[in-house]
């Protein structure tokens, strides 16, 4: 595997969002588990949340409890797979009718240019794993999504008070987290070297992420980058060693009237030689039945008054989660 230690270090002159300090940075100590909260850090902890993600749309979460060693074997699983040959890859092929498999490259695309990565989805539809081919596959993959489904309860717990409701209003609707009913994904990406940048080939093209909010892990490679919501600049997001990143998804954006706004987000190659790139998304969806519709909530933004969130009347054809979501990959995976 590519690892941030063995290769020539590339001094980084370029700025970033966390070099200038824009990205908030959300410390998660002590917020206690699921079954067993503390109150005082929870709300702490979703004030801040509520301010980051609908200010910036993103944050960076410190002191998450996913220890590195577990990211790193599933990038190092990621690695071993994508090494096969293509006919037994070919076994694993991503099955539309559950989103759970391999991804090849050039197989989804959310741009015009060649997007080069191996992408293998996780999903809780009980699909095939490499277990003989790549035998640390499923523990790693296994504890990894045990540990970001519990990470991701702690987050709507706090996203919950932080909008003065009850702690277990969203938890409700994401109850399946990981079960049949629910199309929450852990996917493991893996970008390899390209040398320099060519023309006409990119990493990962524009997109906003689909669900209520993604949490991504990334080596230390760089290339993600955020449209700033102006829509006028694409900046650098930069690499905190340690910290996971959690961005609004387009549901919650729905659910909050855009008041959380969807950043779009894009992975660039970089500018001098990378050692390809490895992350891991981990992609947090509603129960399949839920409404995707503004909800009747208000957000208490700091120095405004509190904005409600229904702002229209229920409209007819309101899509559920699952519908919103087949929508969306139609539009990006080639069949
Ligand atoms: O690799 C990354 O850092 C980003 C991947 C991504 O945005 C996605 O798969 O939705
Ligand atoms: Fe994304």
């Amino acid at each position: 595997m590519s690892c941030c230690t063995s290769a020539p270090i590339v001094t980084q002159t370029c700025e970033t969002l966390l070099s200038k300090c824009e990205v908030p940075i959300i410390d998660l100590a002590h917020m206690g588990t699921e079954r067993s909260p503390q109150k005082g850090v929870v709300k702490q902890v979703a004030t801040k949340l509520v301010r980051a993600l609908s200010e910036k749309g993103l944050a960076l979460l410190v002191n998450h409890g996913i220890p590195e060693c577990k990211l790193k074997a599933a990038y190092r699983a990621l690695d071993e797979f994508s090494e096969l040959s293509e006919e037994t890859k070919s076994k694993y092929e991503r099955d539309p009718s559950t989103n759970h498999g391999y991804v090849k490259p050039g197989m989804e695309k959310f741009s015009d240019e060649e997007e080069i990565r191996h992408a293998y989805n996780i999903t809780g539809y009980k699909g095939a794993l490499p277990q003989d081919e790549v035998p640390g596959f499923k523990p790693a993959v296994e504890e990894l999504a045990r540990d970001f489904k519990q990470l991701s309860a702690m987050l709507l717990t706090a996203l919950a008070v932080g909008l003065e409701q009850s702690p277990d209003f969203l938890l409700t609707k994401h109850a399946h987290m990981l079960g049949t009913g629910n199309e929450t994904t852990l996917r493991l990406l893996y970008y390899p070297p390209l040398g320099a940048p060519v023309p006409g080939v990119t990493r990962c093209g524009a997109h906003s992420d689909y669900g209520t909010f993604t949490l991504l892990a990334q080596d230390c490679e760089g290339g993600l980058e955020i449209q700033t919501p102006r829509g006028d600049q694409w900046r650098r997001v930069g690499h905190l060693p340690g910290a996971i990143l959690v961005n609004t998804g387009t549901i919650l954006a729905k659910w909050t009237n855009d008041q959380f706004p969807a950043l779009r987000h894009r992975v660039v190659v970089p500018e001098h030689c990378g050692r390809g790139r490895h992350s891991i998304a981990f992609f947090v969806h509603p129960n399949n039945d839920i409404p995707i519709e503004p909800l009747d909530i208000k957000i208490v933004k700091a120095n405004q008054e509190s904005a409600p969130c229904r702002l229209q009347k229920k409209k007819r054809g309101v899509l559920t989660a699952y519908h919103h979501l087949q929508r969306r990959f139609r539009e990006t995976y080639a069949s």
